[in-house]
């Protein structure tokens, strides 16, 4: 059986969920259980703080897990990113009051809040700048600053919001961009990964494309296939009107308007977009 964690709280729980449901396993209803057993799937799921997954991946007490990039990285657990998932993604930054900081050299000296010390501690010695003091915090970092613990910060940034909120702004490069990412244990890949890593890609591709069909004239077939070359090679198929054929692809969701809007300028018509369940490529 394939021994998989999964975050049990906060916001990579329900999405890491939802996506294992969507791959065809059993997922727990409430969200107390501990521990559950998919027989029909050989899989065990463990709930387990987001943060811990690591840990038990690393220690190889379970095979696989989901966390954050971030995560994984500052755990410096003996696991690796083994599949990207394409949800919670943020960047990792430094940020302090408006207008106080303005490049990674002025840290130099200064007290930096973080739930995050390994990633910090890293970047800031890759960068030789020696901070006054690393100071570790559980969480609402944001608020640090104003309460008078640290100079700066260092913590998730996905839409500014929270920074804006307490009067923080964001200097230098982001430290890294994360997601939600699949681990495994350094080595060796554990017996009965393939099956979910294919199940996980095939949801990942059903949520980024889309399936689109429309009808051509058969002159205008070879440019309308230029704009929708699809994955391997899109269907064309003969309709009841001989002057004209059907097409179906795979479009990239996120470009489905402009490529219908391309379609139309070519000739095509009855353009019809549908969204993809599931797939297996
Ligand atoms: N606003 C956010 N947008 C995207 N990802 C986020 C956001 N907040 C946290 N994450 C990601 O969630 C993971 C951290 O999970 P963790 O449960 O420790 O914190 P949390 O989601 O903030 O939960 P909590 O509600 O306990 O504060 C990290 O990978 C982090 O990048
Ligand atoms: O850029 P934003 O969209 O504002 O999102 C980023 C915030 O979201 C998370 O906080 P969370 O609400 O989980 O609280 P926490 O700091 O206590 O973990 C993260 O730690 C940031 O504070
Ligand atoms: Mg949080």
């Amino acid at each position: 059986m394939l021994r998989i964690a999964v975050p049990n709280k906060g916001s990579l729980s329900e999405p890491a969920t939802e996506m294992l449901r969507e791959a065809g396993y059993r997922q727990r209803r409430d969200t107390r259980e501990l521990v559950l057993t998919d027989p029909d799937n050989d899989a065990e799921f463990f709930f387990l703080r987001p943060r811990d997954v690591a840990v038990y991946v690393g220690a190889g007490t379970v095979d696989v897990g989901i966390t954050g990039r971030d995560l994984l990285l500052d755990s410096g657990a003996a696991a690796v990113e083994h599949l990207p998932l394409g949800f919670a993604r943020s960047t990792f930054r430094y940020a302090a009051p408006v207008g106080t900081i303005t490049d990674i050299a002025q840290i130099a000296g200064k007290r930096v809040a973080t739930s995050y010390n390994v990633l910090v501690h890293d970047h800031l010695a890759a960068n030789g700048v020696e901070p006054a003091a690393i100071v570790h915090l559980d969480g609402a970092v944001e608020s640090s600053v104003k309460l008078g613990v640290a100079d700066l910060i260092a913590d998730v940034v996905e839409t500014g919001t929270t920074l804006r909120a307490a009067g923080l702004e964001i200097f230098g490069e982001p430290i890294l961009r994360s997601e939600a990412v699949m681990i495994r244990r350094d080595g060796p890949e554990p017996d009965g990964l393939a099956t979910l890593t294919r199940r996980l890609q095939g949801v990942l591709t059903a949520r980024q494309y889309v399936l689109m069909d429309y009808d051509v004239p058969l002159t205008k077939v070879e440019a309308a296939v230029a704009i929708t070359p699809g994955l391997e090679s899109p269907t064309v198929s003969p309709l009841h009107d001989a002057e004209w054929a059907a097409v179906r692809a795979m479009v990239p969701r996120a470009q489905t308007n402009r490529v219908m809007d391309d379609l139309y300028d070519v000739g095509a018509r009855a353009i019809i977009v549908t969204s993809i369940h599931a797939c297996r490529l």
